[in-house]
């Protein structure tokens, strides 16, 4: 199958990444640590910007992001520079944000997702260093608001700008590299995407091969496809009643769902570009043969080594490696359990339960997931008992074996079910006689009395089996 691309749709996706797991900011010794802080607490005369400091580099923030470059495939550049990109607005007092322009600390790399039409490859344009702006908190909507507010403690944080080319052709495809980017980023352990701000987009979009508009505020997977499928449907209705479409920027009212346009596309121009004079260039060529034996394996190496390993179906295996949390998780669980039964468990019932409660893997242990697997494959319980295990142990806690007992899960013996199929085939002859006269739907009655006897605690395909073969004898 080849995806046509019918409506020529281009999607390209600039993503800044806060490296929040440095312990500093970019160019100040300040506490990145500043998620649960009361506003304006972790600041300095350099990350306020005030006239007469001077940025000193976070050699960390460099080493990070040359990780990433080449966890994305790009080149890393021989000798990176800073520049000055000039703007005026209140996020940045200093009147420019310290960024880079033509010597990207990475470039050309490439992300492989799962397109429209199988495996397909985003281009990376590049990947720079730039510091993170203040946080504005607008009083109502942007653009009715009676006041902002100014917090000063996310300026200087650590952004990697990422670019992609224009290479994603649905809105899915855009999701789907969101989320690849993520989960890469959190095998390096750079980052951690739960905090606010870890991760925005500004999604590129162009349709019938034409000029681009740029949709700001995305914050969520879900908020970039939304956006995403309102801009296409937007410009190609404004195409169909003969509008033009120009380069503008818009901005993405996330409870509305819809995209307003904010003002026209700034050109670079506009920005003065001009390099850093407080910091010198750096030669990073050196640095990278050390920073390469640091990367760890990444999602899709992964992947492939699951399926090969445990002999795990794709579908498994990429559920199982899109977080590395949870990757490890099963592999220790793989260790003391057959693997098949692992991923069935972990990947379909554990990760299911999990999400619907918002939890993460963390919530609950290896211990306790291979008592509930050892339970259900020794056939002591049911696999329904397993599933009710787990969510008594995510929403009272205990033990799975306290639990077992405590709710009587144990499953009856073979002679007591034995007896109660006895007993439902002999107190139900109308049933008995229906099913034999070919109403198939009596024996699922037959069964369900089966259940009632022994109080659920009978395998349901097991008393079905005994209740048929009792009806054939
Ligand atoms: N015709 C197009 N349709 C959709 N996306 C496009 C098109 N042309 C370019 N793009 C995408 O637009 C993005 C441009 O990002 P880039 O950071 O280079 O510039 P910018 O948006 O002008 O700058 P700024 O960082 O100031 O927003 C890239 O992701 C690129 O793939
Ligand atoms: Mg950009
Ligand atoms: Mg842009």
């Amino acid at each position: 199958m080849v995806y046509e691309n019918p409506d020529g749709i281009r999607i390209g996706l600039e993503v800044h990444v806060q490296l929040n797991k440095l312990k500093t900011k970019l160019f100040c010794g300040c506490s990145t640590e500043y998620h649960d802080s009361e506003p304006n607490t972790h600041v300095c005369p350099v990350c306020l910007g005030l006239p007469g400091s001077l940025p000193v580099l976070n050699e960390k923030a460099v080493e990070f992001a040359i990780k990433v470059g080449l966890a994305l495939n790009c080149n890393i550049v021989e000798q990176t520079q800073f520049h000055r990109k000039n703007y005026y607005y209140p996020d940045l007092p200093k009147n420019f944000q310290t960024t880079q322009y033509d010597f990207p600390i990475a470039a050309n790399g490439k992300i492989i997702i799962e397109g429209e039409d199988g495996e397909h490859i985003v281009g990376i344009t590049r990947a720079h260093i730039e510091e993170d702006p203040a946080r504005l908190q607008h009083m109502g909507t942007i653009d009715r608001s009676k006041g902002t507010l100014i917090n000063y403690n996310r300026s200087g944080m650590t952004l990697i700008e990422i670019v992609s080319e224009p290479d994603m052709r649905s809105p899915k495809e855009a999701r789907r590299y969101l989320e690849k980017l993520r989960s890469i980023l959190d095998y390096l352990g750079v980052f951690d995407g739960d905090l606010e701000g870890a991760m925005k987009a500004d999604a590129n979009v162009s349709v019938f091969w034409g000029d681009r508009v740029e949709v700001k505020n995305i914050s969520s997977f879900k908020g970039l496809e939304r956006a995403l499928v309102y801009e296409i449907m937007r410009q190609k209705n404004h195409i169909r009643r003969g509008g033009e479409i120009v380069m503008e920027t818009r901005h993405f009212d996330e409870a509305r769902g819809v995209t307003i346009s904010m003002r026209t596309k700034e050109e670079e121009h506009d920005y003065r570009y001009f390099p850093e004079p407080d910091l010198v260039p750096l030669r990073v060529a050196d640095w990278v043969p050390d920073v390469r034996k640091t990367l760890p394996e990444l999602p899709d190496a992964k992947r492939e080594r699951f399926m090969e390993q445990y002999g795990l179906g794709e579908t498994h295996a990429r559920a199982l490696t899109t977080e590395i949390k949870v990757a490890n998780f099963f592999e220790e669980v793989a260790s003391k359990v057959d693997p098949k039964d692992a991923a069935v468990w972990v990947s379909d019932i554990l990760k299911g339960e999990l999400n619907y409660r918002e939890l993460s893997i963390n919530a609950f242990t290896v211990e306790d997931i291979v008592a509930v697997v050892g339970l259900v494959t020794g056939n002591k319980i049911t696999e329904q008992s397993g599933v009710e295990i787990i969510r008594t142990v995510l929403d009272d806690g205990g033990k799975p074996q306290d639990i077992v007992e405590k709710k009587g899960l144990l499953k009856v013996e073979d002679d007591i079910v034995a007896k109660a199929v006895e007993e439902a085939v002999a107190e139900n002859p109308e049933a008995v006689a229906d099913y034999l006269g070919g109403k198939e739907k009596s024996l699922n009655f037959i069964v369900g009395k089966v259940m009632q006897k022994t109080k659920g605690r009978a395998d349901a395909r097991e008393a079905r089996e005994k209740v048929l073969a009792k009806l054939n004898e």
